[in-house]
Order: structure tokens, then C-alpha cells, then sequence
């Protein structure tokens, strides 16, 4: 087995928001190290020609899928084929194509198989600052995204004024507390601020979230379950159905709880279809509570669905 976990990150962000950009910026910050490119471009279009740092790394290309399900199985035999190579990278880097949906790109990390060898350090959403409200309103994938990322770039900034761009990060915020949002030009990332939203659960655990935000049909739904203890099968069946048949409305689940079988506090996230429940090493009095983010999501409906994860079996303090 390879003894370090090779680092992916994965860029996602409609056409044109800049996602080649931050990659070349990221090639850069990485030089020092062994990088691998995974692209997922729609068309057949020649990539190398679009990235100047690609001396020693290496392209590979996914063209069957883009928003269907054959995107993971050829992710999943890029990622195989990367396992057995003579020497390994130290990252993957993956382009998604402008309408993808990357749940399906980044739910390939949650299976035990993959996530023996590979750990996503972070979700980079490139989001145009001039074109981010239209996209938003007029393509779901725009919306899904921004749900998915951890770390928002609100690129091409200085085309916009100051104040604009201020608002844009509320309202992005709002659709997605538990990202950070940062403004730049050009795709210019550095290492420190990949480091700081790759540190996902430490950020958790200071996350203080608005109570309901909304903007277009997004929204994004709090709910505190300090008192509430989860029967641990219960919960898992509850999301897994609900993932699969509220798939275009709920994008993510990200938080902690409690469950009646263990004594530690739980990571519960969702990444597309797929869903992880993962105990928490360190807690630090930490508190139990869950965001959900998604399109036409009401607080009573998400608050019902959670009730079958605890009721009768569970216990409520
Ligand atoms: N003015 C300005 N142009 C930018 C900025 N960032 C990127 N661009 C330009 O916008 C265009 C698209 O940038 P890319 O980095 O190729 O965007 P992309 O998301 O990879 O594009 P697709 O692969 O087509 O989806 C290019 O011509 C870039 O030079 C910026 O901050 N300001």
C-alpha cells in the first residue's frame, strides 16, 4: 500500500468562472511535489495546450460521463489505475467540467476502497463575481457547486466594485456557511489558504451558523440537536433514502450528532448520493448540530425526516 494518502483537490465552477486559472496557480504552489491532473471536460478538446505548468504531470481525461453516474465508474478506474502506478503523486488534482455535478466526482472518496489511498483535502468552487448571480438563478449545477465546495473563490473580482463584491459573499455565505469565501483575480490561490479549508472538522468546530438563509431557491437550514440522540441504523437508512429520493433538493449534509450506541460524537457529511458517519476523535465540547443545503428545502419537511433518525428507537433528552 502506499504509505502516504495522495491529496486531492477537486475545482468545480461554471464555464469560464476561471477553474484553469487556479489550477495553474495551484500546479505552481505545489511545484515542490508530485502532481497529477484529472480533467473532465466536456468535447474532446486538447487540455495540455491550456496548462503551462504541466512539465512532469501527467493528464488523464474523463470524457464518458458528466452529469451521469458512468462519471464515478470511470473516476474510480482512473483512480485504480493511479494506485498501481511505479510511483505514486503526492497530489490529484481534478478539473470538473463547468456542468458537472461534482457529488458524483467527489462521492468516489467516500468508499472505504478509495479512501484507503486517496483523501480529498478540498472542494475549490471557482465562481465568476460578474456572472455568479444569473448562474445562479438559471442552472442547478451552479447551485450544487457552490453547496459542495470548501473553499468559494469569488474570481475576477477587481471587474466588479468592492461593495458588489462584499454583497456577493454574503449572499454565498448565506448559501453555504460552512465554506470560506475568498475574492481573487486571475485564480490566484496560495498553499495557506488551501491548508486552512482543507482543515474541515477543526472548522466545524467553530462554526457558528446564521439560523435559515435563502437566496434564490437555496437555502440553507440549521438545526440544533444538542438534545437529541440518533439511533445510529435508523439515521443511516433515513439519509441514505433521502438522498437517493431527494437528490435534486438536498445537496449537502454536513454536521455532528450524538448516537445512542457510542459515546463519541459523529461527523455525519453527504457528498452526492453517498453518505459517511465517522466518529470524532477529538471533541473539545463540541456541540451537536447539522446544516443541510439545498433547493426548496423547508425547515418542517427537513425537521420531520430528521425525527426518523431518533424517534422510538432513539432517545430525545
Ligand atoms: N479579467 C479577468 N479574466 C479572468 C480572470 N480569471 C480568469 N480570467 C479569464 O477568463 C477566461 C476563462 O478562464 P479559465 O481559467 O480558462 O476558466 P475555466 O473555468 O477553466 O473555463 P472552462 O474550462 O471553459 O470552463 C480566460 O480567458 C482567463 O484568462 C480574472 O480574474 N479577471
Amino acid at each position: 500500500m502506499h504509505q502516504q494518502k495522495i491529496n486531492v483537490i477537486i475545482l468545480t465552477g461554471f464555464l469560464g468562472a476561471g477553474k484553469t486559472s487556479v489550477l495553474n496557480n495551484l500546479l505552481s504552489e505545489y511545484a515542490h511535489q508530485k502532481n497529477l491532473v484529472i480533467e473532465n471536460e466536456f468535447g474532446s478538446q486538447s487540455v495540455d495546450g491550456d496548462l503551462v505548468n504541466l512539465k512532469q504531470e501527467r493528464v488523464f481525461e474523463l470524457n464518458n460521463g458528466c452529469i451521469c453516474c458512468s462519471l464515478g465508474e470511470e473516476l474510480y478506474a482512473v483512480l485504480r489505475e493511479i494506485t498501481q502506478m511505479p510511483s505514486p503523486p503526492d497530489n490529484v488534482f481534478i478539473e470538473a467540467s463547468g456542468m458537472a455535478d461534482p457529488g458524483a466526482l467527489a462521492s468516489v472518496f467516500i468508499f472505504e476502497t478509495v479512501r484507503e489511498f486517496f483523501e480529498v483535502k478540498t472542494v475549490i468552487g471557482v465562481v465568476d463575481a460578474v456572472l455568479f448571480e444569473d448562474c445562479l438563478d438559471e442552472v442547478p449545477e451552479a447551485g450544487r457547486q457552490l453547496a459542495v465546495a470548501d473553499l468559494i473563490l469569488l474570481n475576477k473580482a477587481a471587474m466588479v466594485t468592492e461593495d458588489y463584491v462584499h454583497a456577493l459573499e454574503e449572499k454565498i455565505k448565506n448559501i453555504n456557511p460552512l465554506a470560506q469565501v475568498l475574492p481573487t483575480n486571475f485564480g490566484e490561490v496560495t498553499l495557506a489558504m488551501i491548508d486552512k479549508a482543507s482543515s474541515q472538522e477543526t472548522q466545524l468546530f467553530t462554526f457558528q451558523a446564521p439560523e435559515s438563509h435563502e437566496h434564490s431557491d437555496m437555502k440553507s437550514i440549521l438545526l440544533d440537536f444538542e438534545n437529541i440522540v440518533f439511533d445510529l441504523g435508523r439515521l443511516r437508512s433515513v439519509l441514505t433514502v433521502s438522498l437517493f429520493l431527494h437528490y435534486h433538493q438536498i445537496y449537502r449534509i454536513k454536521g455532528f450528532v450524538r448516537l445512542s450506541s457510542r459515546k463519541q460524537l459523529h461527523l455525519v457529511q453527504s457528498v452526492g448520493q453517498q453518505l459517511s458517519i465517522s466518529p470524532v476523535l477529538e471533541e473539545v465540547g463540541q456541540k451537536p448540530f447539522l446544516v443541510v443545503i439545498g433547493k426548496g428545502l423547508t425547515r418542517k419537511g427537513i425537521e420531520k425526516l430528521f425525527a426518523k433518525g431518533y424517534e422510538h428507537e432513539g432517545i430525545t433528552l
